[in-house]
């Protein structure tokens, strides 16, 4: 490549490149380290291993970098949530819409967490996933079990998936890319 076609890339790339810091969280099986593997070109894999800390990936739509950063779900990882999501454009809280007894626990750490100052005006997207699974909890019944209607002054939208079939991801994309537009 010469070095003008380089310089206009790099000129091009300043002004159109938007990156957003994306945070997902949610409870341990919930399928956030195999939705984000899926994002980012990866294939699905069912022996997923659980996050220990924190991971990050780059999803390039575009002209638009979502900076990912998954953390882990089981209860000694909770406490990291608050740090990890100040200051983000949008928080993804993923919840398996088949387990139906872990909404409960997972109702309570979403308010938990939204209850904090810094996390005030956040978006937030929140996914049912595994869609693919029987008897999964539909939209509206995730909207009650998680009492998202009390969620205010932030967006929120609630969306059904499925990492593994590849279900409504495009949903999930156009929705975060939407936040550069804020
Ligand atoms: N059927 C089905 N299984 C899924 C789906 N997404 C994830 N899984 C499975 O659920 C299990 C947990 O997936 P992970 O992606 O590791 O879950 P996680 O939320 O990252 O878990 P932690 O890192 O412990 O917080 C794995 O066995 C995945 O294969 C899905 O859409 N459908
Ligand atoms: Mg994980």
């Amino acid at each position: 490549m010469g070095i003008l076609q380089r310089i206009y890339d790099w000129l091009l790339s300043l002004f159109w490149n938007t990156e957003l810091d994306i945070t997902m969280i949610g409870l341990q099986n919930a399928g956030k380290t195999s939705l984000l593997r899926v994002l980012a070109g990866g294939e699905f894999t069912i022996d997923s291993i659980p996050t220990v800390g924190f991971n990050m990936k780059r999803v390039q739509k575009g002209h638009v970098t979502l900076k990912c950063w998954d953390l882990g779900g089981q209860p000694r990882f909770r406490s990291m949530w608050e740090r990890y999501c100040r200051g983000v454009n949008a928080i993804v809280f993923i919840v398996d819409s088949a387990d139906r007894e872990a909404l409960p626990v997972a109702k309570e750490e979403l308010h938990i967490l939204l209850e904090k100052p810094a996390m005030e005006g956040i978006p937030l997207l929140v996914l049912g996933n595994k869609s693919d699974l029987p008897d999964h909890a539909t939209v509206d019944e995730l909207i009650e079990a998680l009492n998202l209607k009390t969620v205010t002054h932030r967006e929120v939208s609630c969306y059904g998936i499925s990492a593994k079939e590849e279900t409504n991801l495009d949903a999930v994309l156009q929705w975060l890319i939407a936040r550069a537009q804020k």
